[in-house]
């Protein structure tokens, strides 16, 4: 499978300090790739330099194959971005900000009503966009990104300040793009919960420094639940089930299972009840993405 961004130890110092600290990015071909961390962690200085805005420290980029260094205007002219709060006229409508935008990139005037379609804005084209929600101007900043028809879409934190119904209008709308008009997509947030259900890659920053890339099932599998059970005396029947070579640990007054296959939590259980202790629950331990997301950036910030 072919890579539409690939970054080789990719380095960006700011004095002393390294905000982008040895990032390899490898974003396959029509994926929609969460581009993940907490705030500060290096998302924007990234995706800056992905859009030839900033140099790097040191390392290569490679967008479609061709570095960007050398080839910076050919490569840019497919890669549509919404970086932070995008410029509009607010005085205008939002037919008249695109055909602006139109303008610049010189495409014909149909794609105005073809991308206004795609962000569902086609009934409020005539409307000032000085009157639009975040929401619509965050969704018309996206149909600007979209006029020349790029093969790379990178949106920095499009969801930030929208209230849950224009995070699902905007996730709605992203889903699509792959399918829909070929289109690879970067996404970045510090919310996983919020593109844990668009994205198809996804990529962890934690202090400028790479600490998960994979598909969205790898991380998931991350995510499996340990079984927890409910017994009369936990440290004594988390060392009993040790003993026998069963992976248990005590936390809480609980004794947590990590492999939790039915024949392992079934056969973990006999041996309790046959060592006399009594088994008052048993249960999946609730844990989102979001915590192990969590999990994994606190880990790696200690
Ligand atoms: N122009 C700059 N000069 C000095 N330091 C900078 C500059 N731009 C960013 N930084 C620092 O680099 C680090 C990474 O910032 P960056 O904006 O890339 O993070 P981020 O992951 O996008 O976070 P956020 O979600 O808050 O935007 C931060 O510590 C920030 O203070």
């Amino acid at each position: 499978m072919g890579y539409v961004i690939q970054t080789n130890h990719l380095v960006k110092q700011f004095g002393q300090e390294k905000a982008v600290d040895n990032i390899s990015l490898a974003i396959p071909e029509g994926e929609v790739y969460g581009f993940l961390g907490p705030n500060g962690a290096g998302k924007t200085t990234t995706i800056r330099m992905l859009l030839g805005l900033m140099t790097s420290t040191s390392g290569s980029i490679h967008i479609f194959n061709q570095d960007l260094n050398k080839e910076r205007i050919d490569i840019l002219k497919h890669v549509g971005s919404l970086v932070e709060n995008p410029s509009y006229y607010p005085h205008l409508t939002a037919e008249e900000n695109l055909e602006v935008f139109r303008k610049v990139y010189g495409v014909p005037k149909s794609r105005i009503r073809e991308v206004l379609g795609v962000v569902r804005l086609s009934d409020v084209a005539g409307k000032k966009v000085k009157a639009f929600s975040l929401g619509m101007k965050q969704r018309l900043g996206i149909a600007i990104a979209l006029l020349h028809q790029p093969k790379l879409l990178i949106l920095d934190e499009p969801t930030n300040g929208l209230d849950p119904s224009g995070i699902i209008e905007i996730r709605h709308l992203i889903k699509r793009l792959p399918d829909e008009f070929g289109m690879t997509v970067l996404i970045s947030s510090h919310l996983l919960s919020e593109i844990d259900q668009i994205a198809t890659s996804v990529g962890i920053i934690s202090e400028g420094k790479m600490i998960f890339q994979d598909s969205i099932e790898n991380l998931r599998e991350h995510a499996q639940q340990n079984v927890v059970l409910r017994v009369s005396d936990s440290i004594a029947a988390s060392q009993a089930l040790l003993v026998r070579g069963v992976d248990a640990k005590n936390q809480d007054g609980r004794v947590y299972l990590h492999e939790n296959s039915d024949d392992h939590v079934s056969q973990a259980i006999r041996m309790l009840v046959q060592d006399g202790y009594a088994v008052y629950r048993a249960e999946e331990e609730k844990r989102s993405l979001e915590d192990i997301f969590l999990a994994m950036t606190k880990g790696h910030a200690s």
